[in-house]
């Protein structure tokens, strides 16, 4: 193979790898990539194997189907996650909000003492018991309580099945941000449990790490599919080899990104009881001592 031909391959290949990440990090199996793309499975399947030589505009489809950007298919450097979310950010901001971000970036910014919100959001994979453990948590320290799917739900009046149906994966993380962004505006303590795959749009994710203190649940994927058809969702239905390999490889696609929440809790193999005082353990240690008006106690 020539150098240039090689840099082709190589070219195809990465760019198969980024649409396979950016679908298994979704939950999206093929079939539902190929259903909202308009795609074939098998052509998917090429894409991501480095061997179809895809138009630009079925591209095109593959990156509008999960809400994503094509030049992130497509860029020289595989873009970081902080660089979409400044970038996102930039574009939407007004001139002042740019000048603040250039002289922050430039070093001129004053810090402003940082404020402490009881604020409180778990993450983790389906089954991890962001729900369980969130609203005990919530009830033990007497705050609220949000679940994030149900305040979706709520405010725009269709289940999120409903949502994904009609308005599609993008559809579905553009009314995330803005429940999001509602919530964090909302003054007062709050247990937010989130949906696992909140992790998937960069600029909805940074939104919660910074106005959250994330508690990201952790669990084995043997673990998640036994809770999972403990409770008996459909996901935990099916051929028991591919559905674990499955929820193994969303998982793994997932962790390093979970893995930016400030606290990390193992729930593998502990009673949900005892589970519950851990994360309680984890939000008093963090909380204590703050009750005083939002701001930091000086160090
Ligand atoms: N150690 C544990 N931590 C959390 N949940 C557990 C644990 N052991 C068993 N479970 C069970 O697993 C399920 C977790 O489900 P849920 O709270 O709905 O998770 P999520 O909201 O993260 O999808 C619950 O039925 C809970 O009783
Ligand atoms: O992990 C996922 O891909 C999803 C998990 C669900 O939330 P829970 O984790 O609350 O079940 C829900 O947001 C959506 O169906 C996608
Ligand atoms: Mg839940």
């Amino acid at each position: 193979m020539t150098d240039a031909a090689q840099q082709e391959a190589d070219f195809l290949n990465e760019l198969g790898r980024r649409v396979r990440h950016a679908r298994t990090v979704r939950g999206l199996s093929r079939k539902l990539l190929s259903q909202a793309s308009g795609l074939s499975e098998r052509y998917i399947a090429q894409l991501e194997g480095g061997q179809g030589n895809v138009s630009i505009i079925l591209l095109r489809r593959v990156a509008n189907a999960m809400g994503m950007r094509l030049d992130d298919l497509v860029a020289a450097q595989e873009t970081s996650s902080d660089w979409r979310v400044v970038r996102d950010l930039v574009e939407q901001a007004n001139p002042e909000q740019i000048a603040l971000a250039k002289s922050a970036l430039a070093g001129s910014a004053t810090a402003e003492s940082r404020v402490v919100r009881r604020r409180v959001a778990v993450v983790g994979l389906r089954g991890a018991g962001k729900s369980t453990l969130g609203r005990m948590a919530a009830a033990h320290l007497g705050w609220r309580f949000v679940e994030l799917n149900t305040e979706i739900e709520r405010e725009n009046g269709l289940s999120v099945g409903e949502i994904f149906a009609i308005y599609g994966q993008e559809g579905y993380r553009r009314l995330e941000q803005k429940a999001l962004r509602q919530l964090a505006e909302h003054p007062g303590p709050m247990v937010l449990a989130t949906g696992g795959s909140i992790v998937a749009e960069p600029l909805t994710y940074d939104l919660l790490l910074s106005s959250f203190y994330t508690i990201w649940l952790r669990a084995r994927p043997e673990e998640h599919l036994q809770r999972v058809r403990d409770q008996g969702h459909v996901e935990g239905k099916g051929d028991p080899t591919s559905v674990l390999e499955d929820l193994r490889a969303v998982l793994l696609s997932r962790e390093p990104l979970y893995a930016r929440a400030s606290a990390v809790v193992d729930t593998s193999d502990v009673p949900v009881e005892v589970m519950a005082e851990r994360v309680i353990g984890v939000i008093e240690d963090r909380f204590n001592g703050t009750d005083n008006g939002g701001r930091r106690p000086a160090a």
